[in-house]
């Protein structure tokens, strides 16, 4: 039994310009009023997702900065697994041999973050994965396909998703994932059941346990549609 559903946010619930998807909006209160837990999973900032599960009807339950923040309900306390320390340290590495080749890196929302560190997508992630490497720095990079992140070794969406799952007495495979990254691969591994909508990349889709057909916003109704039939008969 699928007792709660954890979403991604952007590329999952939204088109690839970040507008949200009524209909997901729509699917996503169907499953709150059916007393389905609905937990927004996202590389946002905490403050970002409050305004989000504030708009769209959810009871806060958020995991943000990939991972690297989660939280029960909007009361609960913040937990922060990742370690923005290293992060900060790998995006000075990067932010000076990027400034040498005339590129100037733009951090994301830096002053709202708990636990990673974003910046926009004007790199190669893989360049900045061998700079990373080369300098033996204990720190992941990922592209979100909105963003690039520098996050902690062992932290994911997936491992918050376990951990949320603890402090909500569920297991993990009570849960849902749905997503359309790389930094979702964790949590789709993690979860029950684990769906990419049809956008994703090769190594999220075969993370997966099913692909929708449709992509983006459509393909997450499609996903829950398919996973919760009883609350869609009608
Ligand atoms: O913050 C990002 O880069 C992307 O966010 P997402 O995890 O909701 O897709
Ligand atoms: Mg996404």
């Amino acid at each position: 039994m699928l007792k709660t559903l954890v979403t991604d946010v952007d590329g999952t619930i939204t088109d690839r310009r970040r507008r949200i998807n009524t209909a997901a909006v729509e699917t996503i209160r169907t499953l709150v009023d059916a007393g389905i837990e609905v937990v927004l999973a996202s590389g946002n900032t905490v403050c970002f997702m409050d305004g989000l599960c504030k708009m769209v009807g959810t009871d806060g339950t958020i995991i943000g900065e990939n991972g690297g923040v989660y939280r029960r309900g909007f009361s609960g306390t913040l937990r922060i697994p990742g370690d923005q320390e290293v992060c900060r340290e790998a995006f000075k590495v990067l932010n000076d041999y990027f400034a040498g080749k005339g590129v100037e890196l733009e951090l994301y929302s830096a002053q709202y973050r708990f636990a990673d560190v974003a910046f926009a997508r004007n790199i190669d992630p893989d360049e900045a994965r061998a700079i990373i490497r080369d300098h033996g720095l204990p720190v992941r990079v990922l592209d979100t396909g909105f963003a690039i992140h520098l996050q902690t070794p062992g932290v994911s969406k997936g491992t918050a998703l376990v951990e949320l799952a603890r402090e909500m007495g569920l297991s993990p495979s009570e849960m849902m994932a749905v997503g359309d990254s790389e930094n979702d691969i964790e949590m789709l591994e993690a979860a029950g059941i684990g769906v990419a909508v049809r956008n994703a990349p090769v190594r999220t889709l075969s993370a997966a346990d099913w692909v929708s057909e449709e992509g983006y916003g459509d393909g997450f109704v499609e996903a829950v549609k398919k996973y919760y039939p009883y609350l869609f008969s009608r």
